[in-house]
This record gives C-alpha cells, structure tokens and sequence, in this order.
C-alpha cells in the first residue's frame, strides 16, 4: 500500500487558496512513476486554525470539500485521508475528518471528540460525541484520529481492538509540543501494534508555530518516515501490512490483554 503523505502550509482564512495547494499537490505526486494508493491531508486544512472567523468560513456539512477530493479522488484513482475541516451541522461546528474512496464515496467521517483548551477550541467547535470507527480501503482495516486525540490513548485502543492496521493522524500540532508529537505517535504504535501514519502542516498562525515532522511509524515503533520542521514535503512510502500480524505474534500483548481486570 503505497501512500503520499501531504506536509504543507496553509493559508489562514481563504479555503479557495488551500484548495488550490491540495490541487496542485495532489497533481504533483499522483504524477510520479510509482502512484500512490493512497493520500493523507492534515487537520483544519480548507481554513487553518482562524476560529473566529469560522461562523463565516466554515462550510455546511461538507458540502465543498466532499465534491472537492471525491472530483480528484476519482480523477486520479486515489484514495484520500482527506484531513479535516470545519463543517456546520446540527446548530454547531464540528472539526470533521472525512475518507474518500478512489470511487468517488465517502467512505468515513469523524468528528473531533477532543477539544483542545490550550487553542481554545471548546469556545468555537463542538466536540464528536462518537468514537472514531474502523473503515476499510482496499480491504485494509483503518483508522483516523485528529490531533489531540492522539493524546488519548483509549480512542487509538478502541480501534485496534476493532482490528485496525493503520491509524492515521490528521493534525496542526504546534511545535511547542513537538516532544509529545513524536513521542505519542511512536507509543501509539508500540502499544497497539500497528502502523501509524500522520500528516501536519509547518508556519505559524496568530503567534503559534506548528511542527510540521509527518510522520510514519512501523508496528515496532520504528520511524521510517519523519518530514522535516519547517519545509513544504511530501513523504511517499509503501506499508508492509504483513508486519502487523507479525509483531503481534512476536509480542502477543493482545493475547496477554486482561479485560476482565480493565
Ligand atoms: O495536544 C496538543 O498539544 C496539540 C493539539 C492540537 O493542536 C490540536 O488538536 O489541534
């Protein structure tokens, strides 16, 4: 399974922009000789983080973006971890991951369940009140989590549990807290055993430099992959799928889980 994984600036507050950059990107690296099968975008990426300004920017129930990448989905044969937007619904917004299938469905959406105070988010958004669900793309079973979810080790737990091989994290994390960035990612993997793969963007928005650093995690815990700080990239890399069973043999924590303690 072979993925391209977006790490890119946005630009805060004007969606046409950033359509046009996961355009252009998505031109760009379905143009290589080995195509990927799928494509990962990051968190918030039509607005970027402008939460007061989303009453007017955010758009209702999907109904941009969704035409947006099921058009590119189907034009270029790819499968999209289409990141998140700002998506009106039921009186609220709601920070909303969405994954497009190469034929054009939307496969999955998920709201944010975490909200994160340090950004003031609870003031703008309203949290999921599900938990993020397992999905399959090519008969691989998946999983998204947004960004401080990944602080939250249940709702990774939850879907390994659901049989999950790959979690994907669509993120604007800043790079204050780059330590726990990397390091959750890396825990995430070696806890549940499979891969994890994350898409964030780098530059600064009102006084907040994001950490960019993308990353790819292998079932053991090994970074294979890791964009750098501060540069627009793409990370292309295929999975071995066949090492999630393997390192689950090697080391049956699934086997040895004591859910009548916990
Ligand atoms: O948990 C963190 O430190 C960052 C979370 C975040 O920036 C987000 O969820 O958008």
């Amino acid at each position: 399974m072979k993925y391209a994984i977006c790490q890119t600036k946005l630009v805060p507050g004007q969606p046409e922009a950033n359509y046009q950059i996961i355009e252009q990107w998505t031109h760009a690296v379905m143009s290589a000789e080995q195509r990927p099968d799928i494509l990962v975008l990051p968190e918030m990426w039509t607005t970027a983080y402008t939460l007061p300004d989303l009453e007017q920017k955010a758009e209702h129930r999907l109904e941009i973006t969704l035409p947006f990448l099921q058009r590119l989905a189907t034009q270029y044969d790819v499968h999209f971890i289409g990141g998140s937007v700002a998506n009106k619904k039921d009186g609220g917004i709601y920070n909303t991951a969405l994954v497009v299938s190469r034929q054009g469905k939307l496969v999955y959406e998920y709201d944010k369940a975490h909200l994160v105070p340090m950004l003031n988010e609870p003031a703008f958004l309203q949290e999921g009140e599900s938990l993020s669900q397992v999905f399959e793309l090519d008969g691989v079973k998946m999983g998204v989590i947004i960004c401080y979810d990944l602080r939250f080790p249940e709702l990774a737990r939850s879907l390994a549990l659901e049989g999950v091989q790959v979690l994907h994290i669509v993120a604007e994390w800043p790079e204050a807290r780059t330590l726990h960035w990397q390091a959750l990612q890396v825990a995430r993997a070696i806890e549940n055993q499979f891969y994890v793969v994350s898409s964030n963007v780098i530059g600064t928005h009102d006084g907040v430099e994001f950490a960019g650093r993308s990353m790819v995690v292998d079932p053991w815990g090994n970074t294979l992959a890791m964009a750098s700080q501060d540069i627009e990239e793409s990370i292309t890399i295929s999975l071995k799928l066949d090492q999630v069973p393997q390192v689950r043999q090697d080391v049956p924590v699934f086997k040895s889980r004591r859910s009548d303690l916990y």
